[in-house]
């Protein structure tokens, strides 16, 4: 498969086994520069590990992936990764966290700072500049992480399920704060989600993986212009996509009605 000219990432038949266990692909996928793409797909389909591929912390057994033209051969500071767990280092406080790239790529201390605070204003915690993590909220934590993946200025963002562990209220919260540095920064970004809304909320496309092991099914172009805000969500159009994946979602799992039929014929077999 040919790279794509504009592509910022290129899955080119990639695939990956845990042991026996095929967990995804062979599979392709072009991410264009600047672009927002949504992995959503059935638990255990293989979305981290797609994501752990593409950051380099895990070689594919199958395939290869190219970023900005230079095959992956592991982790790289250009790529920025939030996790579902903020992972945040708990013996630095908050400002020294989101430093923390930054002092890693040498960037004097003092523009170090200026960058780190201006970050922390970014994702509205710079009162909480000198907080241990251990003190701060699920969401407050999960603003320290992104804006410690941001403070680097990355070309991709990788996001795994970065919200999936809060409430639905802060979940919403957090959506709209990422809606809104995003329009701070020209990073590729690719996020896995379990949740169909929040991917059509953020992203410009959505692709939908197949039950383990992960293929492309579908992919949904989101027609919405930056920035978004709430009001999106229950737009006629919004509905009418949301309705378009989940129809995805569903035609690429078995139906119930064969799941029962299996069922009921393995429970007939003798043994
Ligand atoms: N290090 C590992 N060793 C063995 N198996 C693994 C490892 N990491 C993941 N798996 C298995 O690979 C499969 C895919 O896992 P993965 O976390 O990529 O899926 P996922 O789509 O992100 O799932 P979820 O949506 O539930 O988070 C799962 O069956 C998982 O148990």
């Amino acid at each position: 498969m040919p790279a794509s000219p504009l592509a910022a990432v290129d899955l080119r038949d990639v695939s990956h086994s845990f042991g026996t266990l095929g967990v995804l692909g062979p599979l392709g996928l072009s991410v264009a520069r600047g672009e927002f793409v949504a992995l959503v797909g059935p638990s255990g389909c293989g979305k981290s590990t797609l994501l752990r591929l593409v950051a380099g912390l895990v070689a594919p057994t199958g395939g290869g992936i190219v970023v900005d033209g230079t095959p992956v051969t592991g982790p790289d500071p250009k790529r920025g990764m939030v996790f579902q767990q903020p992972a945040l280092f708990p013996w630095l406080d908050i400002a020294a966290n989101v430093r923390f790239g930054l002092d890693e790529q040498g960037v004097p201390k003092a523009e170090g700072n200026r960058r780190a605070a201006d970050w922390l204003a970014a994702v509205d915690i710079a009162d909480f500049a000198k907080a241990l993590p251990a003190t701060l909220s699920g969401g407050m934590a999960q603003r320290a992480a992104l804006a410690r993946a941001l403070a680097p200025e990355p070309d991709l963002l990788l996001l795994d399920e970065p919200f999936g562990a809060l409430d639905s209220l802060t979940r919403r919260d957090m959506q709209a704060l990422l809606e809104r540095v995003r329009q701070r920064t020209s990073a590729t970004v690719i996020l896995v989600t379990h949740d169909v809304e929040e991917a059509l909320f953020l992203a410009d496309r959505v692709v939908v993986l197949s039950p383990r092991p992960g293929r492309v099914v579908a992919e949904v172009a989101v027609p919405f212009d930056h920035p978004r805000d709430d009001a999106l969500r229950l737009s006629p159009a919004f509905m009418e996509a949301r309705g378009a994946v989940e129809a995805a979602l569903a035609a690429s799992r078995p139906s119930a009605s064969q799941t029962d039929v299996s069922r009921r014929e393995s429970e007939l077999l003798p043994g």
